[in-house]
C-alpha cells in the first residue's frame, strides 16, 4: 500500500474549539481505520499575541517546530500551510475565510459558515475563482453515526421520510453565565444567539435526512415559517427559535415532507443530562429513527419499526487513549474515558479533498450550506433579528 500523505494545517484562532480540534487532529488516523492520510499542525495564529499562539501550540501538543504567529495574515502567508482551519466567532468567518482564500489557501471554516447567505455566496465564488477547497466544519455530518442514519433512510428502512423533529437546546442560564453580555453566545457584535450557534445543528439534522438523502436533481428548497424570541438583555440575539419547514416532494417520493427545527439557550433538549429523550426523530410510514442528545455529538441511535422491532446502537468515538478532555461549557465532560472528541472525521474529509483535488465536502457541498444560510436568513427576517452592519456586510476587507 502507498505510504500515507501528510496534510499540514494552519490553525486560525486559539480559543476553545480550536484547542479541541487541534488535539483531535493530532490523534493517529489509524485509530479510526484511516490509513491513507496523516495530519500535522505547522502553525497557529492568535489575533492578540504571538505568546498566546505559542501557548496554544504547547497546550495542544503540536510539533515543536510549529510556528506561532501574532496575526492571521502571517498564518495565511505561510507557504508550509496546506489548509487553514478557522475557529473565530461567527461574525469574523467571512473576513477570515476571504483572507485565507485570497492568499490561496483551502479553508475549513467553523459553523455557522457566515452571518448571512450573501457572504457565503461571495466566499463560494472566490473559492471557485481560485480553484480552492472550501467547507463548513459541521463535524456531525461526517460521523459514522450520521452516515448510518442517512443509509437507513436511503435504503428505505422506514419508508419515505414524512416528518423530522430536530432540537438542539441547552438551558444555559445566560444572565448568570454571560452576565456582562460580551460572550459570543449572546453578543450581537459576534453574531450571538441560539440560531447560528446551536440551531444550525437542528437544521443539519433536518437537511441531512430530508434533503441530502434525495437524488441531487430532486432536491428543492423548503418553505419556511419561523418564530423567534429575543434575548432581552442584549436585544439583538435570539434566545429561542422555532422553524417549520415544508420540503416539496413528488408524489412518487412520498409527497411533501415536514420538519420542525428548534433551538434555545433557555431550555434544554435533555434536562439535567438526562439523555433518554431523543432530540432528533426521523419519521416514515414504516417507523422512526431516533438520535439521542446532544445533537452536535450524538453517540446513540434507536430504530423503532411499526412491526415492533427496536434496534439500539452505540457510536462511541474512537480514541487517542486519553480523550481530548472536552467540556461542554456548562460543566459536564461529554467525552467518555479514552474517546476522542470526533472532530477528526471532518478533518479527514477536508484533508482527503486537499490530497485528491476535490473542492467541496462530500456530505455537505457549498450549495447546501448556502441553502441552510438562506433558511437562517429567512428565520431572522421573520423574527426581526439583524446584526450590526459591519458584520452583515460583504465588503472585504472590513475592520471588525
Ligand atoms: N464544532 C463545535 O463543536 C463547536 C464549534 N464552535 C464554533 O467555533 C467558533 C469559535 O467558538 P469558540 O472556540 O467557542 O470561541 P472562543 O471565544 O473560545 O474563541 C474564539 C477565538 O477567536 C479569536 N477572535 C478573534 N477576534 C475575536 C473577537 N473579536 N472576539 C472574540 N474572539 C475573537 C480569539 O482570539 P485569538 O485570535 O487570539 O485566538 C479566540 O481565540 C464559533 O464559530 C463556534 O460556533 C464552538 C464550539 C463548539
Ligand atoms: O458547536 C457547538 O457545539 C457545542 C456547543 O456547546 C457550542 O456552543 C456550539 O458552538
Amino acid at each position: 500500500m502507498a505510504s500515507p500523505k501528510t496534510v499540514r494545517w494552519g490553525i486560525l484562532a486559539t480559543g476553545g474549539i480550536a484547542k479541541t480540534f487541534t488535539k483531535d487532529l493530532l490523534v493517529d488516523p489509524a485509530t479510526r481505520g484511516v490509513q491513507h492520510l496523516r495530519h500535522t499542525v505547522v502553525a497557529a495564529a492568535s489575533s492578540s499575541s504571538v505568546s498566546r499562539a505559542q501557548d496554544f501550540l504547547n497546550d495542544t501538543g503540536a510539533p515543536a517546530d510549529a510556528k506561532a504567529y501574532g496575526s492571521y495574515q502571517e498564518l495565511v502567508s505561510d507557504p508550509n500551510v496546506d489548509i487553514v482551519y478557522i475557529a473565530t466567532p461567527h461574525s469574523h468567518h467571512y473576513q477570515n475565510a476571504m483572507l485565507a482564500l485570497e492568499a490561496g489557501k483551502p479553508v475549513l471554516c467553523e459553523k455557522a459558515f457566515t452571518v448571512n447567505a450573501e457572504q457565503l455566496r461571495k466566499l463560494a465564488d472566490k473559492a471557485k475563482e481560485k480553484e480552492l477547497f472550501l467547507m463548513e466544519a459541521v463535524w456531525t455530518r461526517y460521523f459514522p453515526l450520521s452516515i448510518y442514519v442517512r443509509e437507513q433512510i436511503t435504503s428505505g428502512r422506514i419508508g419515505p421520510v414524512a416528518r423530522v423533529f430536530a432540537d438542539n437546546s441547552m438551558a444555559c442560564d445566560p444572565e448568570v453565565q454571560w452576565k456582562d453580555g460580551t460572550n459570543r453566545m449572546v453578543n450581537p457584535e459576534l453574531a450571538g444567539g441560539a440560531l447560528l450557534d446551536l440551531g444550525i445543528y437542528s437544521l443539519t439534522w433536518v437537511f441531512q435526512t430530508l434533503y441530502h438523502t434525495q437524488p441531487a436533481d430532486a432536491r428543492k428548497p423548503p418553505k419556511v415559517l419561523a418564530a423567534m424570541k429575543n434575548y432581552a438583555p442584549t436585544k439583538q440575539a435570539d434566545e429561542t427559535t422555532t422553524i417549520v419547514l415544508s420540503f416539496p416532494r413528488s408524489h412518487q417520493a412520498g409527497g411533501d415532507a415536514h420538519a420542525i427545527a428548534t433551538t434555545s439557550l433557555r431550555v434544554a433538549t435533555s434536562p439535567a443530562g438526562n439523555q433518554d429523550v431523543p432530540g432528533i426523530r426521523i419519521q416514515g410510514p414504516g417507523g422512526e429513527i431516533q438520535v439521542f442528545p446532544p445533537a452536535f455529538r450524538p453517540t446513540r441511535t434507536r430504530i423503532v419499526l411499526q412491526d415492533g422491532t427496536v434496534e439500539d446502537k452505540d457510536w462511541p468515538q474512537p480514541g487517542p487513549g486519553e480523550g481530548s478532555g472536552w467540556r461542554n461549557g456548562f460543566g459536564a465532560t461529554t467525552n467518555a474515558e479514552g474517546e476522542g472528541h470526533g472532530m477528526f472525521w471532518e478533518a479527514d474529509e477536508a484533508a482527503d479533498a486537499v490530497i485528491n483535488g476535490r473542492k467541496e465536502g462530500r456530505y455537505e457541498g457549498l450549495d447546501e450550506s448556502i441553502l441552510i444560510m438562506e433558511v437562517m436568513d429567512e428565520a431572522r427576517k421573520q423574527g426581526g433579528l439583524t446584526y450590526p452592519d459591519k458584520i452583515e456586510t460583504t465588503k472585504y476587507p472590513t475592520q471588525l
